[in-house]
């Protein structure tokens, strides 16, 4: 079979077949006559929507390398494997196939890191233009039933593709192009209702087991119509087909914990996708950090899944993978083929051989045809003047040995109604509930934290209590007072925050994915984790409170008690709400840690003790009224000096040092600007402002 004429702008070739070539017989049984592809590649569906083209052409004689220009736009043009030999594999239009993707045209660029944007800009570069990479150039295709495997070099766009077909796409990338699924637009809202996406780097909670794990995400996903009996059997049903029976009261672990194996984690991560009995599947480098037989061990359950010998319906399932080894290679009916943002080759895995061979890169005896695969498309890194030019000829030899079609935006649109017929999850106040006991229970593994964190406070509690001992009424108590209170104010406003700082961003990220894959809203997890932390906190300054109170020996009021313990609630409450706004808003536990002893000096700082805030320069009155601990400081106070009598020896009166009520302290400090209850609102509105901004940050920052 020879190519007599290829117009590249119009995707028609021309092709004459001048022996039985048994691979294309396997493509299309055509007679040695000459074959336009437009008239045999476009065939209509049962529907009336015009079916994808159905014909790979493939040629014996050598062609001449086209010249660069040449090559860029043969690399932009789609490649689509023969559908009539898809359908060998599984059909899409069998029953069992319920989901079609279709991308055209689909070109994916990243705006530059706003780092060098920046630098740019303080090297002098005023008129700087930000460049756009591009990630994927104008590529084509369809990924219709069975397991598919995105192949290409490191840097090829693997990542890319899988995250843009599944609408994951990070801020900084942009897209242009069509995606439908059964022949219909799609959005991230509504492809997270029917597909499920395991990233590369599976992120679980390490506190939950393994059937723990499970039952949580069955009860936020799962439509609010399965009853409990239904919802744990699918949960059994999955830890069986993912081999997780016998680890289902395992702990998933954290890195000082030791938990269920890689391998466990990546079948929980895809067993928890299967819950809610996904059409598609996308999976970032399922196999990475799997030993050989983990890794085929995963893969054969996916082949299993795509085939729906697990399901009573076949899952789509979309693997990116870097080099398999050629028996999990073999369990793929597809392959896509990327190399520099562009589709090599796109169809089924026998296929690919074969082009392979056409363009004369015969795939060598006892080599893994994966191995092949990317041997071939990969570039040396020697540094030799000719690499290019000889990568753009293999390229260019491997898209001539098939043929350039159109995909068919419609392809099937016959079975949309499924697509649109998913049910809803459960309802917000549900997933509050769920999410309620979610975290309780994991706050009930950390328990060690908890009780560290008693101690800890006792410790305190005990040492501030015995150094100012007893303080008394008399006029010494006067200068020893003021300490011990901003001393229990500080104390209080530090600890808190800590264990949010150490802990909130890793638990943000999971949310993000948990989030990403519709698994909740946003304010439900809020709200949850909002009441745990309250509830986890609320004991600490009352122990303080306690022993603090009492040993110190303030005033003995209940009232005065209890307005003590307030503040020391209240303060600890606003430094954990301070942390949780930095750690929302700073995304990682580097930069958190790094910004919040900065925030909670200044609150220190500010906190009345050193520099009364009446006698604070102007300038500084903003940091003054943000400083949460100056209003429990000012506030304790308020409260402990108001009606205290004091004590006056002879010695104090003849020296005219006597002060005989609390009140007179107050004035001298300054602290008569503002009441009790104005410094008890004061924190409330910081808190809740505080919790408003981290609410924002969780909810729109989306990496
Ligand atoms: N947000 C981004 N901004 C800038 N460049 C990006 C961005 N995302 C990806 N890239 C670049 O795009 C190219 C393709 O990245 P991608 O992660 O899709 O490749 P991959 O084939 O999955 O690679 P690997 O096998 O190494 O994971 C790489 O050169 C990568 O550096």
């Amino acid at each position: 079979m020879n190519l007599e004429s290829l117009d590249e702008d119009s995707d028609v070739v021309t092709i004459s077949s001048s022996s039985n070539e048994p691979y294309l017989n396997r493509g299309y049984n055509g007679s040695k006559s000459d074959i336009h592809l437009s008239d045999v590649n476009e065939t209509s569906s049962e529907n009336g929507h015009v079916a994808v083209p159905i014909f790979n052409a493939l040629h014996e004689t050598s062609i001449s390398a086209p010249h660069h220009e040449q090559q860029q736009t043969r690399l932009s043009q789609t490649n689509l494997g023969p559908y009539e030999q898809q359908e060998s594999l599984v059909d899409p239009n069998s029953d069992r196939v319920t989901t079609v993707l279709v991308w055209q045209n689909l070109v994916v660029s990243a705006k530059e890191d706003d780092k060098n944007r920046f630098l740019q800009s303080l090297k002098g570069y005023k008129n700087y233009v930000p460049k756009k990479k591009q990630l994927l150039v104008n590529v084509s295709g369809a990924i219709t039933g069975g397991l598919w495997a995105v192949m290409g070099p490191s840097g090829s766009g693997k990542s890319t593709l899988l995250n843009t077909l599944a609408c994951r796409l990070d801020v900084n990338t942009t897209y242009t192009g069509e995606m439908r699924l059964n022949g219909a637009a799609y959005d991230n809202a509504e492809l997270k209702r029917i597909a499920g996406y395991v990233m590369q780097d599976d992120m679980l909670n390490g506190h939950l087991t393994v059937e723990e794990t499970l039952n949580y995400t069955a009860e936020l996903r799962l439509p609010r119509h399965v009853t409990r009996e239904q919802r744990n059997d699918r949960v059994r049903d999955v830890m069986n087909d993912m081999g997780l029976v016998h680890v289902k009261n395992v702990i998933i672990g954290t890195p000082l914990k030791k938990g269920i194996s890689g391998g466990e984690r990546k079948r929980l991560c895809v067993g928890m996708q299967l819950l809610s009995r996904p059409q598609l599947l996308f999976l970032d480098e399922p196999t990475s950090g799997l030993d050989s037989v983990t890794a085929l061990d995963l893969l054969g359950t996916l082949h299993d899944l795509a085939h729906g010998k697990s399901q009573e319906k076949a899952v789509t399932v979309v693997c990116s993978i870097h080099q398999p080894q050629s028996k999990i290679f073999d369990l793929f009916d597809s392959v896509i083929l990327l190399k520099q943002g562009n589709i090599l080759y796109q169809g089924p895995r026998e296929q690919a051989m074969e082009v392979f061979k056409q363009a004369g890169y015969p795939c060598p005896l006892y080599t893994n045809p994966a191995d092949h695969l990317l041997d071939v498309v990969t570039p040396p890194r020697d540094g030799a003047s000719d690499t290019s030019e000889k990568q753009a000829l293999i390229d260019s030899q491997i898209l001539q040995a098939q043929t350039p079609i159109q995909v068919d935006l419609n392809l099937g649109a016959d079975k949309r109604l499924l697509y649109f017929n998913v049910p809803k999850g459960p309802p917000w106040f549900t997933q509050v509930r769920i999410l309620l006991r979610r975290t309780l229970q994991e706050q009930f593994r950390k328990r060690d934290i908890l009780i560290a964190s008693l101690v800890q406070t006792v410790i305190m509690a005990v040492l501030i209590g015995t150094v100012f001992l007893k303080i008394g009424i008399g006029q010494r108590s006067v200068i020893r007072r003021q300490p011990v209170l901003f001393f229990c104010s500080v104390n209080q406003g530090v600890f808190g925050a800590l264990t949010v700082i150490n802990t909130f961003p890793v638990e943000r990220a999971l949310t993000l994915r948990e989030r990403a894959s519709g698994t909740y809203f946003a304010s439900a997890y809020f709200i949850a984790k909002i009441i745990v932390e309250t509830l986890v906190q609320l004991p600490m300054p009352i122990i303080f409170s306690i022993v603090v109170y009492f040993l110190i020996g303030l005033q003995p009021t209940a009232g005065k008690f209890f307005i003590f313990m307030l503040f020391m609630l209240l303060c600890s409450m606003a430094s954990t709400s301070l942390a949780l706004m930095i750690s929302a808003i700073c995304k990682t536990t580097d930069l958190s840690v790094t910004v919040l002893p900065m925030a909670l000096e200044v609150s220190r700082l500010f906190g009345g003790f050193f520099l009364a805030p009446a006698n604070l320069p102007k300038y500084f009155a903003w940091l003054d009224a943000l400083s949460y601990v100056k209003y429990t400081y000012v506030g304790v106070s308020l409260n402990e000096l108001s009606n205290l009598h004091l004590t006056c020896t002879a010695a104090n009166i003849a020296a005219g040092s006597c002060v005989k009520v609390g009140e007179t302290t107050i004035k001298t400090l300054g602290f008569d600007y503002i009441p009790l209850g104005g410094c008890i609102g004061a924190i409330l509105a910081y808190i809740i402002v505080c919790r408003v901004i981290a609410f924002l940050g969780v909810r729109f920052l989306k990496s």
